[in-house]
């Protein structure tokens, strides 16, 4: 049986912006403000999707989510026809409306953890959205996160979905931004390794002191039981405090693993050493390839600014592996040496591919963060729901919706525009449609 690695890409929303909602990220809070283009960073997003198809991957998308987000308005007090509660919220509560039309859900990493059946003690895949309680803005993704994943692997012989942790601080789950699963091949029982950034119920353990840690060690181990994960294909293993302190919100701005190769900063992980010897260990016999990029080769602040870690490292047709990198790194310096030196190597890292994702990045959405990785055999990928999947077809499809309903520009002040409201439903609605996904979004129940 053939076994592949899908990558199942956000789509960017009609209402992404620059709001600056995310302290602790640089990126969004540098960029709040600046007026943002919906219509490019949607084709961006679609551009990466097409090339990854092109290159023999298999590639899906996932739908964003109904923002300006009615709903928690109407929950929050604000009340009225749609169009009222709209604008009394942007004049009443600019913060809290602004963090209502944020497309933050773009950024799937986010989206979930998903776990192989390679892996799991069912045999199924199974899906965690993640809770994302770190942000009052990503907190209110997980709900329709998990009815869209429901309608993409909507068949309970294969899928097992389960409900996002509770909401709270103590579970703060960022889903698979935090995970990544080592393997000798899709097909075979990995090594998932959960990253975390501090300890819920045990303050006496170490926790950055500027930025907060969005992801507990209790979430990661509450998902790993969720998923029927053993003992002996799990790592649980902490970032490095100083890191997040420096920017790395995710640990996919520092780590990215893919099969048997880790890169990763050597300043990313506490007890590293111990941790990799356990990771060795489960792995098996064959080596895993650390492959540590040292603080003199590239600053972590030059990781943060180029993303050199939220890269994806994606295993090629003839079995190398290829880097897909923002453009950032390429426009770094010392970046730029670093990855066309890492490419000689003897490492199964062989080519560097580069992205415009600006519009992304510059609310901190790397390549990595644009995408959800679900392994799957060939029965999984054909219970898929087939309108999801990217072809030639659905390329010319989702860009000519996206050319007949997202804004060229979009500041923060045109999110108060009722009109918005009304584009971003009448799209919502079509793309439901186009991907044969029923009914997912709240204006649809
Ligand atoms: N690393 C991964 N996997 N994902 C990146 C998520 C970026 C996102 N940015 C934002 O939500 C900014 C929104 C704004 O400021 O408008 C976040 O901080 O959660």
């Amino acid at each position: 049986m053939k076994h592949v690695e899908v990558n199942f890409d956000g789509l960017v929303g009609p209402t992404h912006n620059y709001a600056g909602l995310s302290f602790g990220n640089v990126a969004s809070l540098s960029n709040a403000k600046a007026t943002s283009s919906p219509k490019s960073a949607a084709k961006q997003g679609l551009a990466k999707m097409k090339a990854l198809h092109d290159m023999g991957m298999v590639q899906g998308v996932l739908a964003p989510q109904e923002r300006p987000d009615i709903a928690t308005l109407r929950r929050l007090g604000f009340s009225g026809s749609d169009g009222e509660v709209l604008i009394r919220a942007a004049s009443q509560a600019p913060q809290i409306f602004q963090a209502v039309c944020s497309a933050s859900s773009m950024w799937t990493a986010n989206a979930a953890t998903v776990s192989p059946g390679a892996d799991t003690a069912d045999g199924k895949v199974h899906f965690t959205p993640a809770n994302l309680t770190n942000k009052f803005h990503r907190s209110l993704e997980p709900q329709t996160s998990g009815r869209i994943l429901q309608a993409m692997f909507n068949n309970g012989r294969y899928f097992e979905h389960h409900t996002h942790l509770p909401d709270n601080e103590h579970f703060g789950d960022e889903g698979a931004a935090n995970h990544t699963r080592l393997c000798s091949n899709y097909g075979h029982a990995g090594v998932e390794i959960f990253t975390f950034g501090r300890y819920a119920f045990d303050s006496s353990k170490p926790a950055p002191q500027k930025y907060p840690a969005r992801q507990t060690f209790e979430a990661s181990q509450a998902i790993a039981r969720l998923h029927g994960l053993s003992d002996e294909n799990t790592v649980f293993i902490q970032q490095n405090p100083a890191v997040i302190d420096q920017g790395v919100f995710h640990n996919d701005v520092i780590a990215v693993g893919n099969q048997n190769v880790l890169f990763y900063h050597q300043q990313a992980f506490l007890d590293t050493e111990q941790k990799f010897a356990e990771i060795q260990r489960k792995f098996g016999d064959e080596p895993v390839h650390f492959i540590e990029v040292s603080t003199n080769e590239v600053s972590v602040e030059d990781a943060v600014q180029t993303y050199l870690f939220n890269t994806q490292l994606l295993t090629m047709q003839d079995g190398h592996m290829a880097i897909i990198a923002p453009t950032e790194c390429q426009e770094n310096p010392r970046v730029a040496a670093y990855l066309a030196e890492l490419v000689t190597r003897n490492t199964p890292i062989r080519q560097v591919h580069y992205f415009d994702v600006k519009q992304s990045m510059r609310n901190g959405g790397g390549p990595a963060c644009l995408r959800l990785r679900v392994a799957l055999n060939d029965t999984e990928l054909a219970a898929v729901n087939p309108a999801v999947l990217m072809n030639d077809e659905l390329f010319a499809r989702l860009n000519q919706w996206v050319d007949k309903h997202y804004r060229d520009e979009l500041s923060v002040a045109d999110l108060s525009d009722p009109q918005l409201l009304t584009e971003s439903r009448t799209a919502l609605d079509e793309l439901t449609q186009i991907l044969k996904l029923g009914s997912v979004y709240p204006f649809q129940l």
